[in-house]
């Protein structure tokens, strides 16, 4: 697989506090990879760097290199930026007092020229993108009265319309009932694109992301598959929870779950010691 994105040694410091400490990683093409850790991790952090949002790799606080194909991300202008990277992040800015269309219309702009005019295959690209998030009723709907679920799998929708080579997704299934996120999940395996994402639910995590960035405080703790790095030994320490990792009985995915020692029932817990891996903080 050929290597996209290299990130050399990237840290961010502000106002003393370190925000992202020595990152290495590659990207290979075509990989579904999660980042994973608690609130504060700088999950959200990375991938603003990686996208160079408002150019921010100008500014002294951050160090090290992102290369996009070999070539560093600070040469790229924020068209090349939007042509490479289809982005959706957790906070948006106020553009929504639009219709869904003109939400959608916006990611087709990174491949067109001023005052183009939209063709048939646009409206079709719009359209098909609409059906796949299951919104295709909602083409004349105002973005801003649709509900959080719904505008997230818009925002999901336009990202497939920019047809891009990497899918940056922060946190995608946040406000998704549990039908939803599957559907979103599945469907963002399904583009056999490059997908960089922030994930809170590790089970999710470990389903749909072939390879799992582990992060806390600023650190890049562990990068590996599912199974190598949702061990309970490295969540119980980064999440401050006892946890046991298993394999899904239905899915054959590595899974984990969390408890607290109250609420554990003494029979069951001895079964579980006993039948999968454990581990205390
Ligand atoms: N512009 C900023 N100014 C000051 N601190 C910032 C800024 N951006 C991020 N931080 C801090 O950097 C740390 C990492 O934030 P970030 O949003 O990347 O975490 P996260 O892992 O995405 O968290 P969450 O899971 O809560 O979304 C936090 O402590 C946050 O307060």
């Amino acid at each position: 697989m050929s290597t996209l994105l290299t990130i050399s040694d990237l840290s961010w410091i502000i106002q003393k506090k370190s925000i992202l400490h020595n990152i290495n990683f590659t990207v290979s093409k075509g990989e579904v990879i999660g980042i994973i850790g608690p609130n504060g991790a700088g999950k959200t952090s990375l991938l603003r760097c990686i996208t160079n949002q408002a150019n921010m790799l100008v500014s002294k606080n951050i160090s090290g290199s992102i290369k996009l194909k070999n070539r560093s991300i600070r040469q790229f202008s924020a068209k090349e930026i939007a042509q490479h990277f289809a982005v959706v992040m957790q906070k948006n800015d106020s553009i929504f007092a639009l219709s869904v269309q003109d939400v959608m219309k916006m990611g087709l702009l990174p491949h067109k020229s001023l005052f183009s005019i939209d063709s048939d295959h646009d409206k079709a690209q719009i359209a098909l993108a609409l059906t796949k998030v299951g919104l295709s009723h909602a083409l004349h709907s105002h973005f801003n009265l649709l509900s959080g679920g719904e505008q997230q799998r818009v925002l999901i929708a336009r990202a497939l319309v920019q047809a891009s080579q990497i899918l940056i997704l922060d946190e995608p299934t946040n406000h998704l009932d549990v039908y939803y996120q599957h559907q979103v999940l599945q469907l963002v395996n399904n583009l056999n694109i490059t997908v960089i994402m922030t994930v809170h639910d590790l089970n999710l995590a470990s389903l749909y992301c072939q390879r799992l960035l582990l992060l806390n405080q600023g650190h890049l703790i562990a990068d590996g598959t599912p199974e190598e790095v949702l061990t309970p030994q490295q969540l119980s320490q980064v999440f401050g929870l006892p946890c046991q990792q298993s394999i899904d009985a239905i899915t054959g995915a590595t899974q984990v779950s969390f408890y607290l020692k109250e609420h554990c029932v003494q029979n069951n817990t001895q079964n579980v010691m006993q039948n999968n891996r454990v581990s205390t903080p």
